[in-house]
């Protein structure tokens, strides 16, 4: 191959556990995101040629980019090289899959270029190793969301097996991002390494009503089912006035609100744009108190996945 051919992408973010659905459940955002181009080059294997937005390690086996791509061409062996160029606007360590967007675009891209040789599956398993750089530890609940789009579900790793859940309407999300960092692997590290029967048998009756709830767009089953009584209580504890958070937003009418991936964001679901802008300002009245910085969003679940931009 001669000429060069090259990709635009947009990466999205994704909040992934859903509250109840710890390394599971996810889903996938419409207006936040990073974008990225990947080209080919006649020099063979992957080089990361330009970072912008925040610093990050171009060393193709530290950037979870790079690290996806290379898992990638070792199995597809193509005769040509690839360049990835990230404009990042999820911050790293934001809880709504900064280290996923890149992990999974980079292989969505050159998957593109190559003519599709995998399925959605294969690619988020070439992803899988990118993630597992970032949090040392190997889950799909927030690249399968951006892969897929929409709801997902990961039903289990070995073998990768995902299913995408059907999306309501009218469902927005909210979400405030404090500027702090909390690096998933920490997070992962304070919670208990086993759960009682108790506690379990709540837990897997709110994925199971949840997901009955999306495929039968019953809002009110859904905020019977946003709860989570294994992690939250550890990591709430990370996230500057979450419960205070928690409190307005569920008054202001959110069906359920709870901690962003291994945080520190905090997402609620709701039904309507309305309802989802009234808690968005409930949330920044709380830390517009503090000397915290904070970003929010309203966004609609992306029912796509990474869209490409032009190629
Ligand atoms: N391209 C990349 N984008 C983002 N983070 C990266 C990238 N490459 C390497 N990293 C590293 O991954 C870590 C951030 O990943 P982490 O999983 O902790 O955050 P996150 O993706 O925002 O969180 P979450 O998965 O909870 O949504 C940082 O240490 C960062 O340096
Ligand atoms: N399920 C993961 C998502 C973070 O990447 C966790 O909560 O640790």
């Amino acid at each position: 191959m001669n000429s060069t051919k090259e990709i635009h992408i947009f990466s999205p973010g994704t909040v992934s556990n859903v509250s109840c659905g710890f390394d599971v459940l996810g889903f996938c955002l419409e207006t936040v995101g990073d974008q990225m181009i990947v080209r080919t080059s006649p020099e063979k294997g992957i080089r990361i040629t330009k970072i912008e937005g925040f610093d990050l390690p171009f060393e193709t086996n530290k950037n979870v980019a790079g690290v996806s791509a290379q898992a990638l061409i070792d199995d597809l062996k193509p005769d040509v090289g690839f360049e990835i160029e990230i404009y990042k606007h999820i911050k790293p360590g934001s809880g709504i899959g900064s280290s996923s967007a890149s992990a999974a675009g980079s292989v969505s891209a050159i998957n593109e270029l190559m003519g599709k040789p995998y399925n959605k599956t294969q690619l988020t398993q070439f992803a899988m190793k990118g993630e597992a750089v970032a949090s040392q530890s190997e889950h799909a609940d927030n690249l399968a969301p951006a892969i897929f789009g929409g709801f997902t579900l990961v039903k289990s790793l070995s073998p990768l097996e995902i299913l995408k859940l059907p999306v309501p309407d009218d469902l927005y999300a909210t979400i405030i991002h404090p500027q702090i960092e909390i690096k998933t692997a920490e997070a992962r590290a304070i919670l208990p390494k086993t759960v009682s029967m108790q506690q379990a048998i709540v837990q897997w009756s709110n994925v199971g009503s949840l997901v009955h709830a999306l495929h039968t767009e019953d809002y009110e089953l859904l905020k019977r089912s946003l709860h989570d009584a294994i992690i939250e209580p550890y990591r709430s504890q990370l996230i500057p006035h979450f419960n205070e958070i928690k409190k307005v937003t569920l008054e202001c009418g959110a069906l359920g609100t709870g901690i962003s991936g291994s945080g520190p964001s905090i997402f609620a679901l709701s039904k309507g744009e309305s309802t989802a802008k009234a808690v968005e300002q409930a949330m920044r009245k709380v830390y517009e108190n503090t000397t915290i910085d904070f970003q929010t969003y309203v966004s609609k679940v992306n029912h796509d996945g990474i869209k490409i931009i032009n190629s």
